[in-house]
């Protein structure tokens, strides 16, 4: 929908290859991977990773994959990709990661008849998804796409994102979510609670969770009875003022 006077319809600007952003939850769902070497193993760590059932489709495999199918972690398949594969069809996502442009090119073509999204690692273009470099913090997740322009760049900005942005903010996401919980269920308006949340997010908890001065969990338990205290934005600016003096206290600043 464009807002009044916007002038221009939502799409892709002109010559711009535009992607769609989303988190999916792959967790318990089949995933195919067809090839076995370096590029194949990345694909298959970061699927771990999300908790798929994946299979790996390849006569060969790294050391690393090999591993995994023998602890059970993946199943693995010796044999080259034929049409037809049970696996692929029972497939959320493929990908095609062998050392072979024509065999990549057959594992989309059958993807997509089948109506599947599939990888190309050898072929931004040909699939119908790309898989961004991403540094995760607990339920943070960061994501950076060149939409395949520049694969070393969007590996390269990652590096910079893990600089910036710390182990703390694991306990920090975390703690916002137990809050914003609470938070749900003790102010009934919807308006309201947004204002605490942005509140929230001006308390000064990252250095103090940077500083390892204090235990996340107490940190969130403490938080919480004050929240509960005093569920109003002066109560939220309170606590701000309170984490500022207890920081000092705690000797980090
Ligand atoms: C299109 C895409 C398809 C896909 O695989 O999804 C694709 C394609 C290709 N990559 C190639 C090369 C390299 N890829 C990497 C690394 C990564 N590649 C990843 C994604 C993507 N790579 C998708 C686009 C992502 C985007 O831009 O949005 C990352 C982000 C995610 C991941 O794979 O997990 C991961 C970094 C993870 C991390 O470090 O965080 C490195 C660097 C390295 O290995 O360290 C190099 C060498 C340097 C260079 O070439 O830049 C080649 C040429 C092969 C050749 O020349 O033979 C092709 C084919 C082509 O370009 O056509
Ligand atoms: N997307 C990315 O991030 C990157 C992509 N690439 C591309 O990915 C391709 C693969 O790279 P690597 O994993 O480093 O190659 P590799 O040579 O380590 O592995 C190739 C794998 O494909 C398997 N294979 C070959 N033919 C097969 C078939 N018919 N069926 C099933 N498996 C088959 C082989 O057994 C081997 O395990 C490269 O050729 C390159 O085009 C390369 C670097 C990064």
């Amino acid at each position: 929908m464009t807002k009044a006077g916007e002038g221009r319809l939502p799409g892709p600007s002109p010559g711009v290859k535009s992607y769609y952003p989303a988190m999916l939850d792959l967790e318990g769902r089949p995933c195919a991977v067809i090839g076995g070497g370096r590029v194949a193993e990345r694909k298959a760590r970061a699927l771990l990773e999300a908790g798929a059932h994946v299979t790996v489709v390849s006569p060969v495999f790294t050391p690393q994959l090999e591993a995994w199918a023998a602890s059970g972690a993946v199943r693995a398949l010796r044999e080259r990709y034929a049409p037809g594969l049970p696996a692929l069809a029972e497939a959320r996502l493929v990908f095609a990661a062998t050392d072979d442009a024509s065999v990549n090119a057959q594992v989309c073509a059958e993807a997509e008849a089948l109506g599947k999204f599939a990888n190309a690692a050898d072929d931004g273009a040909g699939g119908g998804f790309l898989v961004p470099a991403a540094v995760r913090r607990g339920r943070l997740t960061l994501a950076v796409s060149t939409a395949g322009a520049s694969p070393g760049l969007a590996a390269a900005l990652r590096r910079r994102l893990e600089e910036a942005f710390g182990e703390e903010y694991a306990p920090y996401v975390e703690l916002l979510h137990e809050l914003r919980g609470i938070v749900q269920l003790a102010v009934p308006e919807t308006g309201q609670r947004q204002e605490l949340f942005r509140g929230m997010l001006e308390w000064e908890l990252l250095p103090l969770l940077r500083s390892g001065r204090v235990d996340p969990a107490d940190l969130r338990a403490e938080l919480a009875r004050r929240v509960l205290q005093d569920p109003t934005p002066r109560g939220i600016e309170a606590i701000g003022d309170w984490l500022r003096v207890d920081a000092r206290h705690l000797g980090y600043e």
